[in-house]
């Protein structure tokens, strides 16, 4: 989907992203509007990640535009404005800090830029910390804590900038229903204050009732874009280059992007 406006805070025009030579990403459209929450799902390797990252400005894209909030990204420098909780790591429990510095660490780039007080800065991780439910662990190591509660630090940290945009990639992997309920209570709060919200997710679960609009990926196409699917049913979108979408005579070159009643009619 474009945008008819241009200060979206995600839109992507005709974006390719090629790795060593090989095209990971083709030709994708896509506008995430203001205060939408936008989940994009997809098999394993239709490049759901990939198109986080050049959204994010961590991969550089080889075609089209990626602007953030109206700036193309070459330019973007307002990048308080954005959260962004990577998909899990390992890297996470190697880190000899505490819970409250990591999610202090989500303040750095907004403290540069407003200088706020540090009271604010105390506030913000506090709410934070208690947005993601580990106020009462804040003086432990990270490396004492569960993965799912690892992973809950780094959205702790990423809601501690107070971000305009949260990226989120994967946040649910692995992690507990209960886990999974505390994650889209904290969302939804989020949400409530007016933030935009583009997460990559594999179990939608608890966050269904967030979420306004669902993007599929496949084979680093959109093949969907339309309302809410669950996992489940998304898997069940047809693949953009199927013959029986092609134009009349066969001709019709153009990636084809499902339309919700074309979902509805194959999943007759
Ligand atoms: N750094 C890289 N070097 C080479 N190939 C890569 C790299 N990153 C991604 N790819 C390839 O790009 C394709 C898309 O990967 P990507 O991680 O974006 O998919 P995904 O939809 O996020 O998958 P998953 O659900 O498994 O995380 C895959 O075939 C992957 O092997």
């Amino acid at each position: 989907m474009t945008s008819s406006d241009p200060a979206a805070p995600v839109v992507l025009h005709q974006v390719s992203v090629a790795i060593g030579g090989r095209p990971i990403l083709r030709d994708v459209d896509l506008a995430v509007h203001s205060g939408e929450v936008v989940t994009l799902l997809g098999p394993n390797g239709s490049g759901k990640s990939t198109l986080v990252r050049a959204v994010t400005g961590l991969l550089p894209h080889s075609r089209g535009t990626v602007r953030l909030f109206g700036t193309p990204i070459e330019d973007f420098r307002d990048w308080p404005r954005l959260g962004f909780v990577p998909q899990r790591s390992s890297a996470a429990g190697g880190v000899p800090a505490t819970v409250r510095e990591v999610v202090a660490s989500g303040r750095v780039g907004r403290r540069r830029l407003l200088r706020p007080s540090r009271a604010a800065d105390r506030r913000a991780v506090q709410s934070a910390l208690e947005v993601v439910g580990l106020a009462d662990r804040a003086a432990f190591g990270v490396s004492q804590l569960s993965g799912g509660q690892q992973q809950r630090v780094l959205i702790a940290r990423a809601l501690a900038g107070e971000p305009d945009l949260l990226v989120l990639d994967e946040p649910t992997a692995g992690v507990d229903l209960p886990n999974q309920q505390a994650l889209a209570d904290a969302l939804g709060r989020l949400k409530g204050r007016g933030a935009t919200i583009l997460l990559v997710a594999h179990e939608i679960g608890p966050m269904m009732p967030l979420i306004d609009r669902t993007v599929v990926m496949r084979d680093g196409r959109v093949a969907y874009d339309g309302p809410p699917l669950t996992q489940e049913v998304a898997s069940h979108t047809h693949h953009p280059h199927d013959h029986t979408h092609e134009g009349p005579g066969g001709h019709d070159h153009a990636p084809h992007v499902a339309s919700p009643l074309d979902f509805e009619r194959r999943a007759r």
